[in-house]
């Protein structure tokens, strides 16, 4: 861009807006165009030499004058000279006049650059929610929103309301806490992605436009007939769509408002009858609703379809993978069809991203997953040295062997305990008494021992509470160079917790 074209350096650092400031005048080249030359033929010869700005007519019938820009037009010669002589256009024809600028001719971009500070980073980027332009300024530029406010307003299409996000800290919902910088403070939108429509309450819920690739990427690997259980739906960018393409869809979000507009955009889109929707934390919605229906699914040999579980809530999502391991225990129905998990998490750090996504899910399921991996995506960058990734894998449900082992517990308890008094015994030389305990034992009910263990888990729970739970740690990995994982240890742990 020519430095004459561009707003006047006089606006820099204003803080309210003055669009008089940007009028100016400059001196540009123009073709007046013979009365008995065609119009149309002299402006199509003149097409990649056009001046063109927001709002600004370069061909003027009326005047027959056409304006060219200055960079490249800046003598005859520089003109196709023969096409224009055939059309009866001679070089007294190119002239040099005034014309002026204002506000208008100057797209947000441009008057924004032209007055914020030259020597820092100015606005990169904003999203677009309906009516809606959602910014998340540094703090060099708060001096400034009101203004950036009102040229955005100005300057975009259907824009009636203009939000800086006001805190970075994210709250449970994902929702942004915002302060309105112009407009009307309505913010209730209705927009269209990936050919759905949504409506939300945008100061209430989670709704993200950078995510509208990665939502038509599951879609994608998503087939008619399929199920998904979608744990943190938000308003519905998985499930609507992947219920229009015919799947069977369970949803969750905590958020009452997300539910509510989750059950709205249902309705919007028709899709009713084959999505269910649920307001619950994730892990109460894994434990419950996703394991009975799951079974119910298992047990149905009318379901064929594939069985996707999408977690998309980066920050806490991969520590929900530690109740997926033993969640069917104590079922002996066969795992026909496995689950594969989208699960999504934060990556920080100068290094490759896709290990330290691998290592976050494998901390919580405490187990290696290389053998169950599908992939591991770059989804979006999130901040310096942050991305947010995808991980997909097979699911970690070991239910079949869980069934065999709870099937087999009064046996094997009564073994172990015999083995163990026949050692202790045997050393004091008491063998008769140690069969008579290990009979005693044999008779143990189970159901005994799991009203222990719900006793014990009680009293640790309570325990827990008293001190204010720290936030639960990640099972530590067994050592690298093992052959085998020692998942062993984390199933009698998520026994435990299973049977409560
Ligand atoms: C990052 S958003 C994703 C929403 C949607 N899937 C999308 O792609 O736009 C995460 C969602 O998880 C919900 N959420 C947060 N904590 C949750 C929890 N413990 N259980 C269930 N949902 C939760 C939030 O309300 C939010 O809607």
């Amino acid at each position: 861009m020519c430095a004459d074209l561009l707003p006047p350096a006089t606006v820099r650092g204003m803080t309210e807006l003055d669009r008089d400031a940007f009028t100016r005048t400059v001196r540009v080249p123009h073709l007046i165009v013979p009365e008995a030359t065609n119009l149309n033929s002299a402006a199509r010869a003149m097409k990649q030499y056009l001046l063109k700005m927001e709002r600004y007519k370069p061909i003027r019938s009326e005047e027959r004058k056409i304006t060219l820009h200055p960079i490249p037009v800046k003598q005859w010669e520089d003109l196709p000279v023969e096409p224009l002589k055939e059309l009866g256009i001679e070089k007294d024809c190119l002239v040099w006049e005034e014309i002026k600028l204002s506000y208008e001719n100057y797209k947000y971009d441009l008057i924004l650059k032209a007055v914020l500070p030259e020597d820092q980073e100015g606005l990169s980027a904003f999203s677009k929610i309906g009516h809606i332009i959602h910014l998340n300024l540094k703090n060099h530029l708060l001096p400034y929103r009101r203004l950036i406010g009102k040229v955005l307003m100005d300057k975009i299409a259907d824009c009636r309301t203009v939000v800086n996000k006001s805190n970075s800290i994210q709250n449970t919902y994902r929702n942004f806490e915002m302060e309105l910088i112009c407009g009307e403070p309505d913010y209730e939108v209705s927009i269209k992605e990936n050919g759905c429509a949504y409506k939300f309450d945008f100061s209430r819920v989670y709704w993200n436009p950078r995510l509208s690739t990665e939502h038509q990427k599951i879609t994608d690997m998503l087939q008619q007939g399929d199920l998904l259980y979608d744990l943190y739906a938000g308003v519905g960018p998985f499930t609507v769509p992947a219920a229009k393409k015919g799947c069977t869809v369970v949803a969750n979000d905590l958020n009452p408002d997300s539910y509510s507009a989750l059950v709205i955009n249902c309705g919007l889109n028709k899709v009713m009858r084959t999505v269910k929707c649920y307001n619950k934390d994730a892990v109460d919605f894994i434990k419950v609703e996703l394991r009975k229906d799951l079974l119910a699914k298992l047990a149905d040999a009318k379901f064929q379809g594939n069985i996707h579980i999408t977690m998309n809530l980066p920050a806490m999502a991969v520590e929900h993978l530690v109740h997926f391991p033993g969640l069917l225990s104590g079922e002996s129905i066969e795992l026909r069809i496995k689950p594969l998990v989208h699960v999504y998490c934060f990556a920080q750090g100068a290094d490759d991203k896709k290990p330290i996504a691998q290592q976050k899910v494998e901390q919580w399921l405490g187990v290696e997953v290389t053998a169950m991996l599908k992939e591991i995506t770059f989804v979006r960058n999130v901040a310096p040295n942050k991305d947010m990734m995808r991980v997909r894998n097979l699911s970690v449900l070991r239910m079949a062997k869980k069934a065999n082992k709870l099937k087999d517990q009064p046996k094997q308890l009564a073994k172990k305990a015999k083995n163990v008094f026949a050692v202790s015994q045997a050393k004091k030389g008491n063998l008769k008494k140690t069969k008579e305990v290990a009979a005693k034992l044999k008779k143990i009910n189970v159901q005994d021992k799991r009203e222990k263990v719900d006793a014990n888990f009680k009293t640790l729970h309570a325990q827990i509470v008293a001190k204010k739970t720290p936030k639960p740690t990640p099972r530590p990995l067994p050592a690298k160079n093992k052959t085998t994982p020692d998942t062993n240890k984390m199933e009698t742990d998520l026994n435990k917790l299973e049977m409560k």
